[in-house]
C-alpha cells in the first residue's frame, strides 16, 4: 500500500520491507518542528541500554500533540500509511550534535528483556517505524542498515520507513540500523513508532 504513493521507493530485498520517500515533509513544517525540538530537548534515555552511556548520545523529546506543527505531521503520516493513530506512540524528536550517534539497534523490544513487561504489556510490540530527516547535515549522520547494505543520507524532508516484523509477524533482526555519528553540523530527526495495540495511556 505504501508503494501507491508517488515517489515511494522500496529497497529491493526480501529480507526487510524498507522504503524511502523524498520531500515528504515541506520546508515550512520542518522549520516549525526543529524549533519545537530545540525548545524541549533533553538527554536521550533508552530501554535496555544497560551501562552503555554512549549507546544513544543524542537528545530527545516527545513532541506535544497540541502543537499545530505536530498535528500537521500526524496528518501527513495518516494520509500516507492509514495506520490507526491510536496505535502510534507520541512523535519523538531527536537532535544529534557533532560526535553524537545512535549505535546499531532494532526498534522492537526484546522479549524477556528487563523492560518487556513495562513497555509492552499494554500496547504490545512495535510494528512499523517512520523516521523523517528534518535538515541537511553538513557531515555524517547517515542511517545504515547493515543486513541489506543500505545507507540513507539525511536529506531535509525525507522519510525512511520500515516494518519491524517479518511476514510471519515475528521480529525481524534484519531491521538492525545505526544512526551514525554526526561529523559536522547538527542533525534533527523525528521518529514515529507504531504498536500492535492501541497506545492511549
Ligand atoms: O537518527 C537515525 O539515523 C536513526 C534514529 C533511530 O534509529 C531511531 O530513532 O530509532
Ligand atoms: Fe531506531
Amino acid at each position: 500500500m505504501l508503494l501507491a504513493r508517488e515517489g515511494m521507493q522500496r529497497v529491493p530485498s526480501d529480507k526487510i520491507e524498507l522504503f524511502q520517500l523524498r520531500d515528504f515533509v515541506p520546508l515550512a513544517l520542518r522549520a516549525g518542528l526543529i524549533r519545537l525540538i530545540e525548545q524541549d530537548r533533553r538527554p536521550s534515555t533508552l530501554a535496555d541500554a544497560g551501562d552503555d552511556r554512549y549507546f544513544r548520545t543524542s537528545e530527545t523529546c516527545d513532541l506535544d500533540t497540541t502543537e499545530p506543527a505536530v498535528q500537521a505531521l500526524e496528518d501527513l503520516l495518516y494520509d500516507l500509511n492509514g495506520i490507526d493513530p491510536a496505535h502510534g506512540e507520541p512523535l519523538q524528536g531527536q537532535r544529534y550534535d557533532v560526535g553524537q550517534e545512535f549505535k546499531p539497534h532494532c526498534d522492537y523490544f526484546n522479549r524477556g528483556g528487563a523492560d518487556w513487561a513495562t513497555y509492552c504489556s499494554v500496547a504490545g510490540q512495535r510494528t512499523w517505524t517512520f523516521m523523517i530527516y528534518l535538515n541537511e547535515v553538513e557531515g555524517g549522520g547517515a542511517t545504515r542498515f547493515k543486513a541489506v547494505g543500505k545507507t540513507f543520507q539525511p536529506e531535509a524532508g525525507k522519510l525512511v520507513c520500515w516494518n519491524n516484523r517479518r511476514p510471519d509477524l515475528r521480529e525481524n533482526p534484519n531491521t538492525l540500523h545505526h544512526g551514525m555519528k554526526v561529523r559536522k553540523g547538527i542533525k534533527y530527526v523525528i521518529t514515529k513508532w507504531y504498536r500492535e495495540k492501541p497506545w492511549g495511556w
